[in-house]
């Protein structure tokens, strides 16, 4: 459905020029929904803009839903959705003639524009508000009246670009089950970008990162998050004198690594936190050790960032 071969687009600046995206190879299946993270400036929007046909590439090729985003933007065109940062809908209309309107553009009939209508507005939950003006209601409804109306002409592949910033993380939820309902519905293919990991992490089956204009990691987010070695545990002792004792003790666990000690805090890397902290537990009792508090943290794909560049994905995004 995407295909892009050393993709690269550069922006010529008064401080020189700047390589936006760089060498860029994706390679994305009819029916994926995929999460397309990075940090700030990692050059996201910049291969949006280039997929879509808002912006011309400065060399390589990509082809979206079959067709050369260079030699034929119609033909990309009419077979994509793209919902923007903005707000898509806003000329003053009512909710349903927004759509009807936004049909039309796309050379659907009148009454073919009303049905569609009808029929994402019932998908979407925004029965009722045909009468309303776009303007005039609340985020969520118009997320998914932008949603509903890059989606009018029926597209084979819908771009989202950060569909849910500014929503409340009851909407964003709201948002997704609207999102994965139509997918199984319809068998869209999906390409979103968004700084929530954790909506990454839940939604997508796939999660490509980019950083400096170049794919740094590409799978499943269970396969991103097996790329950082094991979980971390951490042992709150009373001490540090005891921190450090307990550190010596479960130095011989099975399965633990990397273990390190900083003020009464132990950490260490195990290979299954759940599988290795009832024998780190008894291990530290046998020694007659008292620990205040125990944490296992799961690698998070923000771990998975900062295994592979050393900076924080969240920290770059805020
Ligand atoms: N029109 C432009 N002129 C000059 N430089 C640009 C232009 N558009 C983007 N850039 C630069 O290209 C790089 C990539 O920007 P891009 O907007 O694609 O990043 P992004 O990953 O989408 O970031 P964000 O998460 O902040 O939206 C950045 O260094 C940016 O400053």
């Amino acid at each position: 459905m995407i295909r892009t071969r050393d993709l690269a687009r550069t922006f010529q600046t008064k401080g020189g020029a700047v390589e936006a995206v760089r060498g860029l190879d994706l390679d994305i299946g009819a029916g994926e929904l995929v999460a397309f993270l990075g940090p700030n400036g990692a050059g996201k929007s910049t291969t949006l803009r280039m997929l879509t046909t808002l912006l011309l590439p400065t060399s390589g090729s990509a082809a979206v839903a079959g067709c050369d985003v260079v030699a034929d933007p119609k033909g990309v065109r009419r077979r994509i959705g793209y919902v923007g940062q903005g707000h898509a809908a806003g000329t003053g209309q009512y909710v349903a003639d927004e759509l009807v309107s936004q049909g039309r553009l796309y050379g659907l009939s009148k009454a073919e524009a009303r049905s569609r209508a009808a029929e994402l507005m019932a998908d979407l939950d925004l029965e009722g508000l045909d009468k309303r003006e776009a303007a005039h209601i609340s985020g969520g409804q118009q997320r998914r009246l932008d949603i509903a109306m890059g989606l009018i002409h029926q597209p084979e592949l819908l771009f989202l670009d950060e569909p849910s910033t500014g929503l409340d993380p009851h909407s964003r939820a709201n948002l997704w089950s609207h999102i994965t309902r139509l997918r199984e519905r319809y068998g869209t293919t999906i390409l979103l970008t968004t700084h929530y990991l954790d909506e990454a992490d839940s939604i997508a089956e796939r999660v490509i990162v980019i950083d400096h204009g170049s794919v740094i990691a590409d799978g499943t987010p269970d396969e991103l998050k097996g790329k950082v070695s094991g979980d971390l545990v951490s042992l709150e002792a009373g001490s540090e004198e005891d921190a450090r004792a307990a550190a010596a003790a479960v130095e011989g666990v099975p399965a633990t690594h990397s273990v390190d000690v900083s003020a009464a805090t132990v950490r260490m890397r195990v290979d299954r936190g759940d599988a290795v902290l009832p024998e780190v537990l008894r291990t530290v009792d046998a020694h007659g050790l008292e620990l205040r508090t125990v944490q296992v943290h799961r690698p998070s794909l923000d771990d998975v960032f900062l295994t592979l560049t050393g900076r924080s994905l969240r920290e770059s995004a805020e």
